[in-house]
């Protein structure tokens, strides 16, 4: 076992922790010193997941050339700083596999995680890690099964086998585009149902939600080319129903203050704002129709209030229930 996890932020500290959990030494690496000093001191992420205990084997650092002896690196930083973190590291990151655990799409290039990552590296061995799984969970030991993708079958039942843990069951698959889509898409609905519910609208209307998100979700895979069923797997529906019914979720959280005006953490990451953007910008060059997605953009930029967006939504013509 040779992992070494990049972003201390709740999901890269959580799956370093479950991974060293299985007693392997595992390198959880900082881009901040003092934040690795403090967490070394600590043995714990009090700023991101505060009530979790580190491993013995779990060793921290700020320093990338520690990680030279890892094969398998994890990545874990958010969505919109990736491209960053890839063209920043570049000459660390060559000849490894590079498993990105973010969810989104670049605002920037419109592409997602795995594709990010080969337009700097493209000789990179790359997958996407995604699903149903909050940090906080993965880190108390509670179980969940999330889908590991990779184009190459070989490396992707490789993974699978060195990044299962006691709680993180994995299921394979080699569809890249759908398994990183759904983990991108369905922040943005979880916006949309937080703000619902914020707004009073009650669970009928997020049901609703969910279910003609996952119709606009499906559009999408099918025109970008994934396979329907990717989207009804762990990394589409399973990870739809996780964001969209918790709390626990910062995007349905933020979703929340949208619909009760109230002001936002801005330091807190919610993958779904510029991934709505992404999505719509994506959704208007290719014809698909994604109302959803619209209606947040537009929450989001304040060009429509959500009384707006709910009676647009409503208002629209009346049709078969398709996908
Ligand atoms: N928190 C969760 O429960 C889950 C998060 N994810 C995904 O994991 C990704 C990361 O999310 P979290 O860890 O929750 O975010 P977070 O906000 O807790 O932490 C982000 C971390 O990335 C680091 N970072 C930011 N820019 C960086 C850069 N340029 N170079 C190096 N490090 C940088 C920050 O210092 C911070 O430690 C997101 O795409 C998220 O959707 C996926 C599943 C669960
Ligand atoms: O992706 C997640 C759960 O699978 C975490 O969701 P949030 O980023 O909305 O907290």
């Amino acid at each position: 076992m040779s992992v070494a996890v990049l972003g201390a932020g709740a999901f890269g500290t959580a799956l370093a922790i479950s991974l060293a959990r299985e007693g392997h030494d595992i390198t959880l690496w900082a881009r901040s010193e003092k934040q690795a000093e403090i967490m070394q001191k600590d043995r714990s992420n009090s700023a991101r997941l505060p009530k979790a205990t580190f491993p013995l084997t779990l060793h921290i650092s700020a320093d990338l050339d520690t990680i030279k002896e890892h094969q398998t690196l994890l990545i874990a930083v958010p969505m919109q700083q990736l491209a960053r973190f890839i063209a920043d590291h570049q000459n660390h990151l060559a000849h490894k596999t590079l498993v990105a655990c973010c969810k989104g799409i670049d605002l920037t290039s419109g592409l997602g995680p795995s594709q990010v990552i080969l337009s700097a590296l493209p000789d990179a061995q790359t997958a996407i890690l995604t699903g149903p799984s909050f940090a906080h969970d993965i880190a108390a030991g509670l179980p969940t099964a999330l889908t590991l993708a990779c184009t190459d079958p070989t490396l992707g039942t490789t993974l699978q086998n060195e990044l299962s843990t006691s709680n993180i069951r994995l299921y394979r698959s080699t569809d890249v585009t759908g398994a990183e889509l759904g983990g991108a898409l369905k922040n943005v609905i979880a916006i949309a149902c937080g703000a619902a519910i914020g707004a009073g609208l009650g669970e009928s209307a997020r049901a609703a939600l969910i279910t003609r998100g996952y119709a606009e979700m499906q559009r999408m895979a099918e025109a970008l080319g994934a396979k329907p069923e990717t989207l009804a797997g762990l990394s589409g529906f399973g990870d739809l129903a996780l964001t969209c019914a918790s709390e626990g979720s910062r995007n349905f959280r933020f979703g929340l203050s949208l619909g009760r005006g109230e002001t936002f953490d801005p330091n807190i990451t919610v993958e779904g704002a510029a991934t709505a953007q992404a999505c719509h910008e994506k959704a208007k060059t290719l014809g698909v129709e994604m109302p959803i997605t619209a209606a947040v953009t537009a929450m989001i930029n304040q060009t429509l209030t959500l009384k707006q967006a709910m009676d647009s939504l409503l208002a629209r013509p009346l049709k078969e229930e398709t996908c």
